[in-house]
């Protein structure tokens, strides 16, 4: 069966990230047609979604305005797949410390925004991640740190903090994975998590 992803499509690494579901879903045999939204009414027919970087007050207004934020949510809450990065995690967040956000509540983690400092606004770090077995070349550009985590699971930190977490259907990730050619993070974001964010799939089969 062939998937249909969705970017959501606002500003941000749109293209990087297209490319990356396509390198994923190629690894495993799988076909997948990707879509940009910027509307509501496309996310239903979506099997995978992707919340990239960006300026998070900027995609927040977007999802709110375009009655976006409702189709995200139902579409997590059917278990299927949500990878959010840098400004889509802050999105995603159940608090990100800032007015100016709407958040999602997806995870159950409170954020803060450009949180590894001034100095380190960008760099890469080798970052061991629960489920993989080689370190993951994780770039950050004013990354957001994870400051509590409540219901998500940390799957990896870096200076002592948590850079990405899971909690069923949703990853997601300080850094930004469209932006190396690895794409182990959309693998297990949107393929190796089956089991864990359809509940009773274990069971049925
Ligand atoms: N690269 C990014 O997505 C940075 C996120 C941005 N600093 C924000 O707070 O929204």
């Amino acid at each position: 069966m062939s998937l249909t992803a969705g970017v959501v499509a606002v500003q941000g690494d749109v293209e990087e990230h297209a490319a990356a579901i396509e390198r994923a879903a190629a690894a495993r045999d799988r076909e997948v047609t990707v879509r940009e939204i910027r509307e509501s009414g496309l996310i239903p027919d979506c099997d995978l979604l992707a919340m990239p970087g960006g300026e998070s007050t900027t995609i927040s207004r977007l999802v709110r305005d375009e009655e976006i934020a409702p189709e995200i949510r139902a579409h997590v809450a059917a278990g299927k797949p949500l990878l959010a990065t840098c400004a889509g995690l802050i999105v995603a967040s159940s608090d990100p410390n800032d007015d100016r956000v709407d958040q999602l509540g997806l995870l159950d983690v409170s954020v803060e925004r450009n949180a590894f400092g001034r100095q380190k606004d960008s760099f890469e770090a080798p970052l061991e991640v629960d489920g993989l077995d080689e370190p993951y070349p994780a770039v950050f550009i004013r990354a957001p740190a994870i400051d509590s985590v409540g219901d998500a699971e940390v799957l990896a930190a870096w200076d002592d903090r948590p850079v990405a977490v899971r909690q069923g259907p949703v990853v997601g990730t300080s850094f930004h994975p469209e932006l190396t050619p690895d794409s182990r993070i959309h693998s297990l974001a949107f393929f190796e998590n089956e089991a864990a964010r359809v509940p009773g799939l274990e069971e049925s089969r």
